[in-house]
């Protein structure tokens, strides 16, 4: 039987139009709720420090209202730690963050920051949160990761996303070698970032993908035709490649 790739719905960018104005709509809740429709398999939103679009009262009723996984993203921040730990989310992705970036730039350093890393695990995991975290595909990252007995390691697929031509098929390399690596330790295999209707097709069939965060592209597909279609479409996309995959 073949894995059907369960598919996390990223609502951030819900939220920057919301805050666009500083208002009330669109309501990133109702459009999880409207993912959720459309086929998402969880909710994924992501607590910055600068609360640029996800703000606090939106955490606190996504837990209370979505009916499937939620995936509370944040940085090692003491502050937003402490609200992850208390609203309780299925999961918790741990990403790098600085305010000056546009999106996401790169993977957290778990080689070079394994302490401060490890104690946020520690934190979520003696709350009961399922813990992940998101990294570029280096074997040294995965290999440090794989010592901190976490649930999953999703993989940065920015590069990738942003290759052309000849680094395209590099780029997929790198994630399907590091992924091995990742299932090889016991971790889920996730990935996310700049994945959209044209491009997600070969990291969706690499072996053993078990899930794919994906946001900007669906939420930016969802202003044509409606957050739930939008989702229903990538949910066709995904479930085309496992059965093409057998
Ligand atoms: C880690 C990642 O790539 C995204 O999940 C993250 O949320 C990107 O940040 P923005 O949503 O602020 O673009
Ligand atoms: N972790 C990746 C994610 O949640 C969505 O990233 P993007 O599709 O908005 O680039």
């Amino acid at each position: 039987m073949p894995h059907f790739i369960d598919l996390g719905v990223n609502v951030d960018h819900v939220a920057t139009l919301r805050q666009a104005r500083r208002g009330q709509e669109p309501d990133p809740i109702i459009a999880a709720a409207l993912a959720e429709q459309g086929g998402a398999d969880g909710i994924t939103f992501h607590l910055r420090e600068d609360r640029r679009h996800i703000i606090d009262r939106d955490v606190e009723l996504f837990v209370k209202t979505v009916q499937v996984r939620t995936n509370f993203e944040l940085a090692c921040a003491a502050d937003v730690l402490a609200i992850c730990c208390r609203v309780q989310p299925d999961w918790a992705l741990l990403v790098p963050e600085s305010r000056e970036e546009v999106t996401t730039e790169g993977g957290l350093d778990v080689v070079g920051d394994s302490g401060r890393i490890a104690d946020a695990i520690k934190m979520l995991k003696d709350s009961g949160i399922a813990t992940s975290v998101f990294l570029d595909p280096e074997p040294n990252q995965i290999e440090a990761a794989a010592k901190l007995e976490i649930d999953a390691v999703e993989l940065h697929t920015g590069p990738y996303a942003l290759a052309r031509d000849a680094a395209v098929e590099h780029e997929i390399k790198r994630l399907a070698d590091t992924g091995k690596m990742i299932r090889d330790a016991g971790m889920r295999l996730h990935a996310g970032h700049g994945l959209n209707y044209a491009n997600v097709r070969p990291v969706a069939a690499i072996e053993g993908m078990a899930e794919l965060n994906i946001g900007h592209s669906i939420v930016s597909r969802s202003v044509m035709v409606g957050m739930r279609e939008a989702v229903a479409e990538m949910r066709r996309l995904l479930d085309s490649v496992t059965i093409a995959c057998g």
